[in-house]
């Protein structure tokens, strides 16, 4: 398993991932990626990702394999950079693409930037998740290709799944929650 480690809280993931028996390592560089079944791209900030995987010669490797059918499981930047379309990008921001969804960048406005609540997962199951959202992107639409895999009470769509791509606007990995990166888990191996 990777963990896209460019910026951001990669090595929280690496922990949980590790956690869950997974050999888990830190991918900045392509051949890293050659090396792995399995990517996880952490939160930070979309648009530093975006330049630093540009900067590092990873866009190009990463889109390829994604679009191979590598199963990613994205949390907040990390669901940002696997959308097909973005609003609120800044001026050039680029993704790397693969989940037919829009996702609108820092959507909860300036009070509710970041907040916590119990969310409903049906194919997690009980207990809800407890799940933490820090400047979270929330899905705007949902392509043909993608499926709502959770929404707020509102109906707003906060996480995705669509083949081995799975997406999430909030960060399971800082609150102890590991069905996500065990649901996450499974889909690399049945991709084996
Ligand atoms: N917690 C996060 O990952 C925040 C995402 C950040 N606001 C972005 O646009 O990339």
């Amino acid at each position: 398993m990777g963990v896209l480690a460019l910026q951001g809280d990669f090595r929280e993931h690496l922990a949980v991932l590790r956690g869950l028996g997974a050999d888990a390592v830190p991918v900045r560089r392509a051949s890293e990626l050659d090396d792995v079944e399995g990517l996880v791209i952490p939160g930070g900030e979309s648009t530093v990702m975006d330049k630093l995987s540009r900067t590092f010669g990873l866009a190009e490797p990463l889109t390829e394999r994604i679009a191979a059918g590598m199963p990613v499981y994205g949390t907040c930047a990390g669901l940002i950079m696997l959308a097909d379309r973005v609003l609120d990008a800044i001026e050039g921001q680029q993704t790397l693409g693969g989940l037919d969804v829009t996702v609108r960048r820092n959507a909860f406005g300036s009070q509710l930037d970041s907040f916590e609540t119990d969310l409903d997962v049906p194919a997690l199951g009980d207990p809800p998740v407890h799940a933490v959202f820090i400047r979270g992107p929330i899905v705007e639409a949902v392509g043909e290709r993608s499926t709502p895999f959770a929404a707020l009470g509102d109906g707003r769509v906060v996480a995705v799944e669509q083949g081995n791509l799975l997406g999430t606007a909030f960060h399971p990995e800082i609150t102890g929650e590991t069905r996500f990166h065990e649901y996450f888990l499974d889909k690399v191996r049945a991709a084996r």
